[in-house]
């Protein structure tokens, strides 16, 4: 498990991370999400002793990063999928790693083989597409087998199928009760990935749910169709919904969820042909949430 507590983190003036808790749970994916300089990179630096909190705590298993005994055992991460030496041999590169982690060459072979670069492992990684660098970073992270797992915006640059691949792998590491946090500025893209979202903003938590609830959190309306609109528009808005009729005939009614609005069509009779909820799309709920948060943003065009 991963555990903030009150994290704070001030570049001189600039408060990076303000206060943050949450906690990162095992067997799950949890999209970390915030807008461009959030404060999602330095979170997961100070998770992973790279950066000195302020204040507050960031904690591996209970435990901080410094005071971890075999930390590639315990919690693997991939940052900057670029910042590696472009000179050596993809096995060269891990195995470097894996003799001064007391880790042996079965276990480099097994990685490259789980992230499909056995056959380019002879290779130089200066040759190495952005793809294949993301791949030769998820084996360094994954080298010690370690529970917890940090992927900073993993899917950047990526074409489809990689993007396809980092998903799943995710998942697999999930399903195998990992604890994995992904950071992300993309709604769209933590929506097919991720079981738990938190999303920051300036630093400080905005909201912590699952996809579930944050779809039920912004839930728009009910859709309502019935032959008897007139009688059950008076009964709802009696009951304080606020109702809209539309071209087609059907309503829109809000303040009422859809149980309460069925509930009330059968006690008096009346028939209903549908009874839908709509909520915002996530990536509309996304946006409306870090609205306040987001440094640059484009003039709107109606403005
Ligand atoms: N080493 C540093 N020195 C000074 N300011 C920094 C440093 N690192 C980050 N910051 C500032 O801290 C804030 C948070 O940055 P951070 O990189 O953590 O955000 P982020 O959510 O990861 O953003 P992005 O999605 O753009 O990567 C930004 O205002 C950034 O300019």
């Amino acid at each position: 498990m991963i555990e903030l507590r009150e994290l704070t983190k001030r570049y001189g003036r600039t408060v990076a991370v303000d206060h943050l808790s949450f906690r990162v749970e095992p067997g799950y994916v949890t999209g970390f999400l915030g807008p461009n300089g959030a404060g999602k990179s330095t979170t997961m630096r100070a998770v992973l002793g790279l950066d000195t909190p302020t204040s507050g705590d960031a904690l591996i298993n209970g435990q901080h990063y410094a005071g971890i005994d075999r930390p590639l055992h315990q919690v693997g991460a991939l940052l900057d999928a670029s910042a590696v030496h472009g000179g050596r041999s993809a096995f060269n590169h891990l195995y470097c790693l894996a003799r001064s982690n007391g880790i042996g060459k079965t276990r480099v072979r097994a990685v490259l083989d789980r992230v499909g670069l056995t056959t380019v492992a002879g290779k130089r990684i200066g040759g190495f597409s952005l793809g294949m660098k993301q791949r030769l970073g998820i084996a360094t992270a994954l080298l010690g087998d370690p529970g917890i797992l940090l992927f900073d915006e993993p899917v950047n640059g990526l074409d489809p199928e990689g993007i396809r691949w980092i998903r799943d792998l995710m998942r697999t590491l999930a399903a195998e009760g990992r604890t994995v946090l992904v950071s992300s500025h993309l709604m769209s893209e933590m929506e097919l990935t991720a079981d738990h979202i938190v999303v920051i903003g300036r630093g400080k938590l905005i909201a912590e749910a699952t996809i579930l609830e944050l779809a039920e959190r912004f839930q728009r309306d009910v859709l309502v169709r019935t032959p008897n609109d007139a009688e059950l528009i008076r009964l709802l808005r009696s009951a304080g919904a606020t109702v809209t009729r539309r071209p087609d005939g059907s309503l829109t009614a809000q303040g009422l969820d859809a149980a309460a609005i069925g509930d009330i069509a059968a006690r008096h009779r009346i028939a209903v042909h549908e009874l839908t909820p709509r909520s915002d799309s996530l990536e509309d709920a996304y946006l409306k949430l870090t609205d306040d948060s987001t440094e640059y943003r484009a003039e709107r065009a109606n403005s």
